[in-house]
């Protein structure tokens, strides 16, 4: 299952050839996606784009979690299990508080290629260029909404069906997380599900250059889960060569006046190379059927802190989430017809630009499968403009038994868009 002392220096030996096997085309086109933000910032310098390729899926093994916050920095996340392997897993293995120098991503992507040399590919999902009347003289803003499945609500509450334990063995699993957010290299990274931020995001993240902040929701479903590692909660990581924080406030979501289970976080950042000023949220909504309401009461909270932190939106707004309701919902309205003047960014990669996408979460559980859209990116459509999009994983690519599976972490896709600032806002926000 780990990799033995010789698979390991033969894969830091010739770096490249276990991602090329593991990459290999397989049918249908693969294309790369769009340049990697290595062209964008200095905090990717030597990064290079992700390839494609293919590989057995590993044999079946137990698995385990962490068992608890009191673990904050610890080594828990072990990835290669012999002392030859340790040497060299030198940044999955050990978040040392002492030592947080920073890490070349490029060295990461080997570490995560490595461990998941045996998995079959990650498919390859390309950036999507949309129409802007509005060209922006400065980099685009990069940013990524993800519902990165809980480790311990996959294990022990989500019930998947057709997904093997294995696949959501945490010492893998976590690589197929870090190796999709440093395929996008995201400026802002806005993640739910969160119960691995203290021991393996947190360190790892800080280490590439980013801020974060972490909200754990009050009593977190995973905190029933036996050998569970935390609650978990809303996370927000920003770039801190590219950002510098203004204002952070952690929210507590109130429906019905009465405070809810689920949170956001809502920070105010200026960008360093044009002064501007927007602020970015992260939330995770209330799930399941015939809590409608309740999501659309908590929608109406986050609007109402949002419109405080944005002065009644002067500044310019991303909002990510979760928000577990269809376009058809009232809180999905609630947005749509904010004053705060919003647009959903993956709208935009519809054919007359009015569509969601027909999915951003794909699942069998035991109780039957699941196919819904979920996630959304939220921007201040006068202020803002989408410059391309993610698009998603095809039906094809997704595979008879869904998500999560071992060639995808999360029941949930990631959302990714280029945002840049217009230069002349239609007047409003
Ligand atoms: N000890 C206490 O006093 C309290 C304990 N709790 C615990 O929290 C739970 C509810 O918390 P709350 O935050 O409201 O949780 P939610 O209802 O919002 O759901 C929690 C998680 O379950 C996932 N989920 C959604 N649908 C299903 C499904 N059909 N089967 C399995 N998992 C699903 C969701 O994932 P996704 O978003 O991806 O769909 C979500 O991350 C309670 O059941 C209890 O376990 C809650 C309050 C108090
Ligand atoms: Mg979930």
């Amino acid at each position: 299952m780990y990799l033995s002392p010789r698979l390991l220096r033969s894969a830091l030996q010739q770096r490249d050839a276990p991602r090329l096997r593991r990459r290999a085309p397989g049918p249908g086109p693969r294309c790369l996606s769009s340049p990697p933000a290595a062209a964008r910032h200095p905090a990717f310098p030597q990064l290079p784009a992700a390839a494609s390729g293919v590989a057995t899926p590993l044999p079946r093994t137990a698995c385990s979690m962490g068992n608890g916050t009191s673990r904050l920095y610890s080594a828990l996340t072990k990835t290669l299990n012999s002392s030859a392997a340790a040497q060299h897993a030198e940044y999955l293995e050990s978040p040392d508080p002492e030592h947080l120098e920073p890490i070349d991503p490029k060295e990461l992507l080997e570490e995560c290629r490595a461990v998941l040399h045996r998995r079959p590919p990650r498919y390859q999902r390309d950036f999507v260029a949309l129409r802007t009347d509005h060209p922006s003289s400065h980099p685009p803003i990069r940013v990524m909404q993800w519902n990165i499945l809980a480790q311990a609500l996959g294990e022990g509450k989500d019930n998947f069906a057709q997904c093997p334990v294995e696949a959501l063995k945490w010492e893998e699993r976590k690589c197929l997380i870090l190796e999709e957010i440093l395929a996008y290299q995201p400026d802002i990274l806005c993640l739910q599900e969160v119960d691995h931020y203290f021991d393996t995001f947190q360190p790892l993240l800080s280490r590439l250059g980013y801020q974060g902040t972490f909200f754990p929701k009050p009593w977190s479903p995973c905190l029933d889960v036996e050998h569970n590692n935390g609650p978990d909660g809303c996370a927000l990581f920003f770039l801190q060569n590219r950002f510098k924080l203004v204002h952070s406030a952690n929210i507590r979501l109130t429906a019905m006046a009465l405070k809810t289970n689920q949170v956001a976080i809502a920070q105010t950042l200026e960008c360093k190379e044009s002064s501007r000023q927007f602020c970015i949220a992260v939330t995770h909504l209330k799930a399941r059927t015939g809590w409608e309401q309740f999501r659309s009461a908590q929608g109406c909270d986050l609007l109402r802190n949002l419109q405080n932190i944005t002065q009644g939106a002067k500044i310019p707004l991303i909002i990510c989430g979760d928000f577990n309701a269809e376009p058809t919902e009232e809180v999905y309205r609630h947005f749509a017809s904010s004053s705060l003047n919003l647009n959903s960014a993956y709208k935009l990669l519809s054919a007359d630009g009015q569509s969601e996408p027909p999915y951003t979460t794909w699942k069998i559980r035991t109780s039957g499968e699941s196919r819904h859209t979920l996630d959304y990116i939220w921007y201040s459509k006068h202020a803002l403009s989408v410059q391309s999009a993610l698009d998603l994983l095809t039906e094809e690519q997704i595979g008879p038994n869904r998500l999560p599976s071992f060639n995808y972490p999360s029941d949930h896709l990631s959302l990714v868009c280029d945002f840049s600032f217009n230069e002349e806002p239609d007047g409003l926000s």
